[in-house]
This record gives C-alpha cells, sequence and structure tokens, in this order.
C-alpha cells in the first residue's frame, strides 16, 4: 500500500541542496535525542511510541464506550479545548459528510458538536437552546482538569443532562477523559461514577490525538479508529528511518528550518480540499505550541484553496516575501463528479465539459504553485493518496515526528507551552479568583493607572 509522500522540490530553488544535506547529521542526532529521551521535555515523549503500544485491548474498550454513546444519545457534545479538542474535530470533520448537519439522522449516528473550546455567551445559550429537546451525551476532556473554557461548558452541560434524561442516564452517558489523579474532571467523573479514561502524564495536548482524547470521540462518529492508528503505526515505522532523503518526518523539519534560516518566517498550511480546515487547526496548535518559544520559532498559518485565493491570494503572490506554502495534496477524493455540458454554453466553462471537478481542482493547485514558486514562495507538497482514517493516522504521525525533531533543531523545548499561563494568570486576577488576591491587587493597580 502507498504512504503520504512529501515533495521539497518546489523549495530548492531558495535554498541550497548541499546545504540541506549538511542537516543529515543533526536530524540524526536528534531522532537519537527523542529516542532515548535525553533532551529537552524529555517527560512528554508518551507520543512517539504511541502508535505501536496501543492494544486491541484499549481499542476495543473505546468501541464499546463508544457504542453506549450511539445507543443511547441523539447529539454527543464533546467538551474541551486545544488538544482536548482540535484532532478529534480535525478528523471528524475530515471524514463527515459536509452537509451531515443537515440531513436526517439515523438511529445510533449522533451528531457530534463541540463545546469547550471558547467563553462565547451565544454559543453556550444557543448550545444549550438546542439541546432542550434531545438526547445528549457528554464527553468532557482535559488533561489537567481545570481548564476554565472546557470547565465552564461541562458545568453548563452536566446539570441539563441531569436535569433533562435523570441521574443515572447521565451517568451511562457522561464520560470523562482525564488525569488519571489530578485534577477536578478526574474528581468529578470518580465520584459521579462516570466511565473515564486517563491521558497518559507523558504525552501533551496537542500530542494526544491518539490517545482516548482523540479516539473516543472519533469513535462515537463511527470512524474506524483501528485504521487511524495503523496509518500512524506504519508511519511510526517510516519515521524512524535514520537516512533523511527516505524519512519524510526528517526531510521536513529539516527543510523547514533551513528555509526558516532563509528569513521565511511563517509557514502557510494549505488544503484544496474543505473538509481539511480543522486538521489545519490542529497543526497551527501542534507547531505553534511547540516552537514559538525563546522569541524564535516559524509562524504557522493556515489557508483553504481555492476559496483563500480569492482572498488571501494576492498577499500571497506579492506580499512580504518571509513565507512558505506546505500544501496537504489528496490525490483521490472519494466521490466521482463530472462537469455537465451544455448546449448554450452561455457560462463559456464547455471547455471543462466531462471533466472529473477534482482535474480542475488539480489543474487550480498546479497554477498557484507554479505562480507562487514565481513569486517567491517555496513550496512543499505533502501527498496524500485518499482521505480516510489511515492515511489521517499517517499524516497525524508523521507531523508530530517532524515537530519533535523541528523543536530540537530550533534548539527550544517543544513539549511545553510556558507561555500559554500569562493570559490565564491575568484573567483569573481580573475575576478575582480564590488564590490570585495578590495579583488581583496589582492589575486593578495597573488598570486604574
Ligand atoms: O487538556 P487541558 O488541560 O484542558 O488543556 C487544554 C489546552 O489548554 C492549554 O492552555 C494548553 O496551552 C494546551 O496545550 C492544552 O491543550
Amino acid at each position: 500500500m502507498e504512504n503520504i509522500k512529501l515533495n521539497i522540490e518546489k523549495t530548492l530553488d531558495f535554498i541550497s541542496k548541499d546545504k540541506l544535506t549538511t542537516y543529515e547529521s543533526k536530524v540524526k542526532t536528534y531522532m537519537d535525542t527523542l529516542e532515548q529521551g535525553t533532551g529537552l521535555g524529555n517527560d512528554f515523549l508518551g507520543w512517539l511510541h504511541l502508535p505501536s503500544s496501543i492494544t486491541p485491548e484499549h481499542l476495543a474498550d473505546l468501541k464499546a464506550t463508544a457504542q453506549v454513546l450511539r445507543d443511547n444519545c441523539d447529539v454527543v457534545v464533546v467538551a474541551g479545548i486545544g488538544g482536548s479538542y482540535l484532532g478529534a474535530r480535525a478528523v471528524i470533520e475530515a471524514m463527515s459528510n459536509s452537509f451531515a448537519w443537515l440531513q436526517e439522522k439515523k438511529a445510533g449516528e449522533p451528531t457530534i458538536l463541540f463545546a469547550g473550546h471558547n467563553i462565547g455567551e451565544d454559543y453556550l445559550f444557543e448550545l444549550t437552546s438546542f439541546l432542550k429537546d434531545k438526547k445528549f451525551g457528554v464527553i468532557n476532556i482535559s488533561k489537567s482538569g481545570t481548564t476554565t473554557e472546557t470547565a465552564l461548558a461541562f458545568r453548563l452541560l452536566k446539570k441539563q443532562c441531569e436535569e433533562q434524561r435523570g441521574k443515572e442516564m447521565a451517568r451511562k452517558v457522561i464520560v470523562a477523559v482525564t488525569d488519571a489523579k489530578k485534577g477536578a474532571a478526574r474528581i468529578t467523573a470518580d465520584k459521579e461514577g462516570y466511565k473515564s479514561f486517563i491521558i497518559p502524564d507523558n504525552v501533551g495536548g496537542r500530542f494526544s490525538v491518539l490517545t482516548p482524547v482523540g479516539l473516543l470521540p472519533i469513535a462515537v462518529a463511527g470512524l474506524d479508529i483501528e485504521q487511524l492508528v495503523a496509518g500512524a503505526r506504519k508511519m511510526e515505522e517510516v519515521c524512524a528511518n535514520p537516512n533523511m532523503e527516505e524519512n519524510p518526518a526528517a526531510l521536513y523539519a529539516a527543510t523547514r528550518n533551513e528555509l526558516y534560516q532563509n528569513g521565511k518566517k511563517i509557514e502557510i498550511l494549505v488544503n484544496f480540499q474543505p473538509k481539511l480546515h480543522y486538521f489545519m487547526e490542529w497543526w497551527k496548535q501542534l507547531y505553534g505550541e511547540s516552537e514559538g518559544k525563546d522569541h524564535k520559532g516559524i509562524y504557522p498559518s493556515s489557508v483553504d484553496f481555492s476559496t483563500d485565493l480569492h482572498s488571501m491570494g494576492q498577499w500571497i503572490q506579492e506580499g512580504e516575501r518571509t513565507i512558505f506554502e506546505t500544501v496537504v495534496s489528496v490525490e483521490t477524493p472519494n466521490h466521482e463528479l463530472h462537469v455537465p455540458a451544455d448546449d448554450e454554453n452561455l457560462d463559456g466553462l464547455n471547455f471543462l465539459a466531462g471533466k472529473r471537478v477534482d482535474e480542475v481542482n488539480k489543474m487550480a493547485e498546479l497554477g498557484t504553485q507554479l505562480a507562487h514558486v514565481d513569486g517567491g514562495v517555496p513550496n512543499l507538497r505533502v501527498s496524500v493518496p485518499v482521505l480516510n482514517e489511515y492515511y489521517l493516522g499517517q499524516l497525524i504521525y508523521f507531523f508530530e515526528k517532524a515537530c519533535g525533531i523541528s523543536g530540537y533543531l530550533l534548539e527550544i523545548n517543544p513539549f511545553n507551552q510556558p507561555g500559554v499561563e500569562a493570559y490565564k494568570k491575568n484573567m483569573f486576577a481580573l475575576l478575582n479568583k480564590p488564590g490570585y488576591e495578590e495579583a488581583s491587587k496589582a492589575i486593578r493597580a495597573r488598570l486604574n493607572k
């Protein structure tokens, strides 16, 4: 079976192949550093061999729990934020019908909704209103178990679920995914007797999609978690290759770092399939939180093409030359649709008649690549044979492994995120959270200056 492939040819007008070759030994060293757990953040390396260590029993447990939710719910709300949200949403959206939310629902196939990833009052009001006459369940996901956004949403959802469905049924359809011992989510789950899954200590949030954090919601959506894990396992094997040319994660890490050294400070992840929108959001957290520190790091951004060619295309073609693109391209769509012929040809599109829509899309992709490279934007291309669970699993592991290597090439700790605490501290001080008395006084004095 084919694998995802990385092509860096269209970066070689901007960086030298010889220079890139000099990364080989560094990359190998950092792969060993990851393997031996001797580098920065080495208490968060549980993701490295996660795919090959997931057991059939674990998957069966996840599937059985997912089945309970599928059997007893019309809607399942997945509460979580950041790493406790984006991976599940990325895979579910990539694999779902774009109009699923408008289609009549079949019994046993709950709609998946998300909460706990914002503090929008209207969002939460509208969500809880929608749920009023629904048989709904909740998956409460938080590694720390104390994240405010998620805890707030869960407080609302738990109360509503218990009121609507009764305590006993609520106990059946509320599942927790959290730390083994600490945090409010663990305390609640144990006290209420919810089924719960553990997020391993040594797997950070943004690397946790292949733990129950991602696997449970993905299974509830009716997707094949075995295939997802199988794809990741295949990439675990491929990305262990010490030969950089044959290891897409190593080559990607080296190429983007060499581009960075040559003034390309922004990476734009590109898709030509709108279903991949949330995959790009997942990738942005993975790279943004991993690399943006010590006043260094490529800024990860994303676009959905061809949509954004009509909005951001101008900037990319002719704006400041500090960007490069990585295009995630799906080789073959899951469905076939041909452009119809039209006798009158009023729209002038008969030159496309009989062609598959994807052929038009692919020419848009190729035309864009050539134009952007001509305009001074290096292009990498990750080709994905087809959009399914197996290849999404491959993509996930490929980007994770590359992120670990890339962070070490940048000489930062890719596995912490200390900067995220700054806004939380201020928010808690402003809200007079117990324990923040001094910070509250200080922040008020600052605001009243
Ligand atoms: O899973 P949780 O502990 O609720 O954390 C959810 C997210 O929030 C944080 O602030 C971190 O920056 C993220 O890395 C994390 O994924």
